[in-house]
């Protein structure tokens, strides 16, 4: 039978009272799947996965997590929920002071009492689950990009977090490395059965790892279901999207309060078009 981990009930959020940034947000992901939140620039996906972390609470509506009001947990059970979850940042940052292995073991050694002896053991087969067993006693400097990003996901499933939140995991790799990541986070979800929820723009990497796909537009739902249902989707949103066109209904500019012309020449200005150049020889 398959449970609902996330569920997302008629959700609305705005961080002052003027801009709506969601609204009317229904969705659920279910135990052990991995979601892509995707949509363009500005249209809530970041803030969608803060409100999934308790780091922000929606104005209206409710996000039940197994089934429980996420507003209604104590200090303790948001602060458990918060220890169960694994989060990639965008660049993935690693503490540029300690070694590989101390980075890995952070997360053990801030939150639980493990013994030393277990500690290392965990950290090397959390090393060798993304390929960097024998990295260490590196410094993040002597890293690649790619490396530092997988030292990065090892940390996170330092825990074996039964919720994985990714947001923008794939940003500034170069493409091996980007199929390596997305690879890795496949195999992580797999391997330990754990609900995953990735914010990305990658479309072509992540529709080969996800089993669902949420697609914002104007902080709204515009497509939920699967990669293939995506891919066979009509709307000229989606469709853009896929293709990566830059024409078409996306918008790319920010929705500024006044015009330009008001901007450059102030409020009393009228537009005068230039006359076109005329050719003197
Ligand atoms: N802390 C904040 N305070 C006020 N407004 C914010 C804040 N964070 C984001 N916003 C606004 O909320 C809207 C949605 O932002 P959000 O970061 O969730 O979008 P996004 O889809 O993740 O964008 P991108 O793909 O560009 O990262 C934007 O209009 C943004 O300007």
């Amino acid at each position: 039978m398959t449970v609902p981990f996330i569920e997302c009930q008629n959700i609305a959020f705005s961080y002052d009272n003027n801009h709506s940034v969601l609204n009317n947000v229904n969705f659920i992901i279910e135990e052990g799947k991995f979601a892509a939140i995707m949509g363009g620039s500005g249209s809530g996906k970041t803030t969608l996965l803060r409100l999934i972390t308790g780091q922000l609470a929606p104005t209206s509506g409710k996000i039940l997590i197994k089934g429980r009001d996420l507003a209604t947990f104590s200090a303790e059970e948001l602060y458990e929920y918060r220890r169960r979850m694994g989060v990639l940042f965008q660049q993935g940052a690693l503490f540029t002071d300690l070694s590989v292995f101390e980075n890995v073991a952070f997360p053990m050694r801030e939150l639980t009492k493990l013994p030393e002896t277990v500690i290392n053991d965990l950290v090397k087969l959390k090393l060798h689950a993304v390929g960097l067993r024998g990295t260490e006693n590196l410094m993040p400097s002597e890293l690649s990009g790619g490396m530092a990003r997988r030292v990065a996901l090892a940390r996170t499933i330092a825990l074996d977090p039964e919720l994985m939140l990714y947001d923008e995991p794939f940003t500034g790799l170069d493409p091996i490395s980007l199929g390596v990541i997305a690879e890795l986070i496949h195999r992580v979800n797999k391997a330990l059965h754990s609900t995953s929820v990735m914010v990305t723009h990658d479309i072509a990497q992540s529709l080969l790892i996800v089993d669902q796909v949420i697609f914002l537009a104007h902080g709204e739902i515009m497509f939920s279901g699967s990669p293939t249902e995506m891919l066979e989707e009509k709307s000229a949103w989606i469709q853009q999207f896929v293709s990566g066109s830059p024409t078409g209904p996306v918008p790319f500019r920010y929705a500024a309060k006044t015009g330009l012309q008001q901007d450059l020449f102030g409020k009393q200005a009228v537009f005068m078009p230039l006359p076109p150049p005329t050719l003197t020889r």
